[in-house]
């Protein structure tokens, strides 16, 4: 991407933590002196609003083509451009929730790397997991509007064991995975962890 900037990006699956995370860790480097930029996918433009609430309506290739396009129009609007200014980006969801969610949608995980190719790899790419049921827990008390929200029992525990095969095949290809496991840790324990990991990882 060219830029001096750091991009980080949180995935894992629905309720583990990714949205809370993402937010503690932009202020935690806002206030050692970043400029952050927090964002999410799929995105708030129209075409991120389209795959967020459209997961019923679009299906398996569609829909992963649909997020893929989000995620392109996406990095050249957002993701690219605050790289290019230095700043710090926080991407709550990237590229493995798409491995992930597309493979249990049942598209070929080729299809998606073919979609993916020309796309910027991360500086860290943390990856969460927990207990399955204390994440479908947490999700749905938050509120469900997706499609992979309202899965059954079994897909959402596929879901958690995909993001753990995931993570592994990305770290095979030089992908920077960093994985932390929630745990039973409430969400300030959580905070401490990721602020470390970063430090640790990314030095900032
Ligand atoms: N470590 C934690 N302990 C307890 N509750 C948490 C923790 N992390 C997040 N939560 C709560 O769980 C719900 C889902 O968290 P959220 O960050 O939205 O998950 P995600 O973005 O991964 O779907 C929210 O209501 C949030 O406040
Ligand atoms: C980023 C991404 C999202 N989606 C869809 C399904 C997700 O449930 C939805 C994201 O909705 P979101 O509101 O971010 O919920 P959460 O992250 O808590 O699950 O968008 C995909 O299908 N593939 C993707 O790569």
């Amino acid at each position: 991407m060219g830029g001096e900037g750091v991009f980080i990006t949180v995935d894992g699956p629905s309720g583990v933590g990714k949205s809370t995370v993402a937010r503690s860790l932009g202020r935690l480097l806002a206030g050692r002196g970043w400029t952050v930029t927090c964002t999410t996918e799929p995105s708030s433009a129209a075409i991120g609003e389209l795959a967020r609430f459209g997961t019923h309506e679009f299906h398996r290739r569609a829909l992963s083509c649909l997020i893929a396009a989000d995620r392109y129009h996406h990095v050249d609007t957002v993701v690219a451009p605050a790289l290019e200014c230095g700043e710090v980006v926080v991407c709550d969801r990237y590229l493995p929730s798409s491995l992930v969610l597309d493979q249990l949608d049942g598209v070929p995980v080729d299809f998606v790397w073919s979609t993916h190719q020309d796309l910027p790899w991360p500086n860290l790419a943390i990856f969460l997991s927990g207990d399955w049921r204390l994440c479908a827990e947490r999700a749905a008390r938050r509120g469900n509007h997706s499609r992979f929200h309202r899965a059954d029992d079994p897909v959402k525990r596929r879901e958690v064991e995909l993001f753990e095969q995931v993570a592994g095949e990305l770290a095979t290809k030089g992908y920077p995975v960093s994985r932390y496991d929630i745990g039973d840790q409430d969400a300030e324990a959580v905070r401490q962890g990721i602020a470390h990991l970063v430090c640790v990882q990314l030095g900032l």
